[in-house]
């Protein structure tokens, strides 16, 4: 394998190393051996050997060097020039989501993203937020068996939320995730992700051969045709309902979904065929689910740890509604300054997608002077650039959202959970819009608490953290929850 074109990754690879073995074939690739944590803690381990050798080492997983990257100054360069996804890892991805925009070959990622891209603006999003409401109200509804009892696990109730909001402005379907549980399509999906995680981290899986011959496989065929069949019939009901009316161009009359602009911005009957609009719906819903539902998680686990920033969000709803029940609206929400702080210092700690991995196909000279060389791959490590003393000083590990309120930051890089440059998330505003109205439901009506089953010595301790395709808590999201006596709600 060491041939005179791979001399320049070898060489990379000796400027910048990790500092373990690098095995035959393997590579380093044994570090994510074991658990979901264990891999979580792989991850951070290459974070920090990074932020030790000025932001940048080598980790090698099979044959191929991947260079992590956690200075901004570097992760800026490197997200600009390198927007192809990591083919080695990704393409068990695409074996699911095919050319859906986010793990789409740049070629046809560019066409895919200019019509994704309208349908997220601002507008669109002001009008979802009747159904984050509306969904969210559910889900405190549902949390009423809890108040004022012992722990229990916050996740699947914010998980079957994202999932509800998301089946309603993505497809225009009531799913009732929160009320029925259990729903086929969402097994499917789970079921899928724990495959895939495991089978993008294991070399020795990169072979379809031997993919097929574990017991993994079987239930990866019928979990993924399950979840098609779902969203096929969506789509032709869509399209039947929309050639029936004649008009599948307008849709002023109607609520908009992202399924009915996107065949309207694609160009109606004439623009995406069944197969890709199944492709792009289905990245949407894969990558807008369970981020978001860690996401508003990880906030409700740091305010159940920290009273008083849990008092100062409180004080703004009382500003802001007043001693009102009613629902949130678009308008509430740009004035949330503070709540919109908590939620950024949490994802600053706890970036539910803690790492993305990209291909280097040209040669990319670093400010450092640092050279990508082609046939590399790329890690930009936003767990540890958003880490990265230099650019947030030393209280990094400590939870103070006031940073984001005391002015900009020193580099528009340091802080980067929807990633950064053209290929970033396209749905940040969504995420902040529906976890602002969540949280206002939330905690208009409870107080959230820490689990009893945590010491209290410990409860400031950081979280434990897992990596499934996405970063969890590794104790399910427990926490507790108490009505608010004093409260805004008078129901
Ligand atoms: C807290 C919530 C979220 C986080 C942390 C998050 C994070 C990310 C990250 C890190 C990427 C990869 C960007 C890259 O490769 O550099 C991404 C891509 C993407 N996200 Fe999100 N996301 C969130 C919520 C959402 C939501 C709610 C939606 C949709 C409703 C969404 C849709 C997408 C799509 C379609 C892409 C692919 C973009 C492209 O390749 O052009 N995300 N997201």
């Amino acid at each position: 394998l060491y041939t005179r074109q791979r001399r320049p990754l070898y060489a990379f690879s000796k400027a910048y190393p990790f500092g373990l073995p690098n095995y035959p074939l393997i590579g380093q690739s044994y570090i994510f051996r074991g658990t979901d944590e264990d891999r979580m803690n792989a991850f951070i381990k290459m974070g920090d050997v990074s932020l030790k050798n000025g932001g940048i080492t080598t980790v090698w997983l099979g044959t191929k060097p991947y260079a992590t990257i956690s200075d901004p100054e570097l992760l800026e360069v490197v997200a600009k020039a390198c927007l192809d996804k990591d083919t080695t890892t990704m393409k068990y991805l695409r074996s699911v989501l095919g050319n859906g925009l986010i793990f789409a070959p740049i070629k046809i990622w560019r066409p895919r993203r200019k019509i994704m891209a309208p349908t997220f603006n601002m507008k669109n999003l002001q009008e979802f937020v009747t159904v984050f409401d509306k969904q969210s109200s559910i889900m405190v509804q549902q949390l009423r068996a809890h108040a004022g009892g012992g722990d229990f696990s916050f996740w699947e109730f914010i998980t079957a939320y994202t999932f509800d909001a998301i089946c309603e402005t993505v497809l225009g379907i009531e799913l009732n995730a929160q009320k029925q549980r259990h729903h086929l399509f969402i097994t499917a999906f789970d079921v899928i992700i724990q495959i895939l995680a495991k089978r993008m981290l294991s070399p020795w899986l990169y072979w379809d051969w031997v993919f097929r011959l574990t017991s993994n496989y079987k239930p990866f065929i019928t979990q993924r045709k399950i979840a098609y069949d779902f969203f096929d019939k969506v789509i032709r009901d869509r399209r039947k309902e929309l050639a029936e009316q004649g008009a599948d161009e307008d849709l002023k009359d109607r609520k908009k979904t992202f399924l009915d602009m996107m065949i309207v911005s694609s160009g109606g009957a004439r623009g995406y065929t069944d197969i890709e609009l199944r492709e792009e719906i289905m990245s949407i819903v894969s990558a807008g689910t369970d981020t978001s539902a860690v996401g508003t998680a990880f906030v409700a686990l740091m305010l159940s740890r920290h009273p008083r920033v849990q008092d100062k969000v409180y004080q703004e709803l009382k500003e802001v509604f007043g001693d009102s029940d009613r629902p949130v609206t678009w308008q509430d929400l740009p004035k949330l300054k503070y709540m919109e702080a908590v939620i950024k210092e949490t994802l600053r700690l706890y970036p539910p997608a803690p790492v993305v991995v990209r291909d280097v196909h040209e040669t990319v000279v670093l400010p450092n002077g640092a050279t990508l060389h082609p046939g590399m791959g790329l890690v930009l490590h936003f767990w540890a650039t958003h880490r990265n003393t230099k650019y947030w000083g030393d209280d990094v590990e400590e939870f103070r959202p006031e940073r984001f309120l005391e002015g900009p930051l020193k580099h528009p890089a340091q802080f980067a959970p929807f990633s950064y440059s053209l290929r970033n998330c396209i749905g940040g505003n969504y995420a902040i819009m529906s976890t602002k109205t969540n949280l206002s439901n939330l905690l208009r009506r409870y107080e959230v608490l820490p689990p009893l089953s945590v010491p209290p010595d410990q409860l400031l301790a950081p979280f434990r953290v897992k990596f499934d395709v996405m970063m969890k808590h590794c104790d399910n999201f427990e926490l507790r929850i108490r009505n608010r006596h004093n409260g805004l709600r008078k129901k």
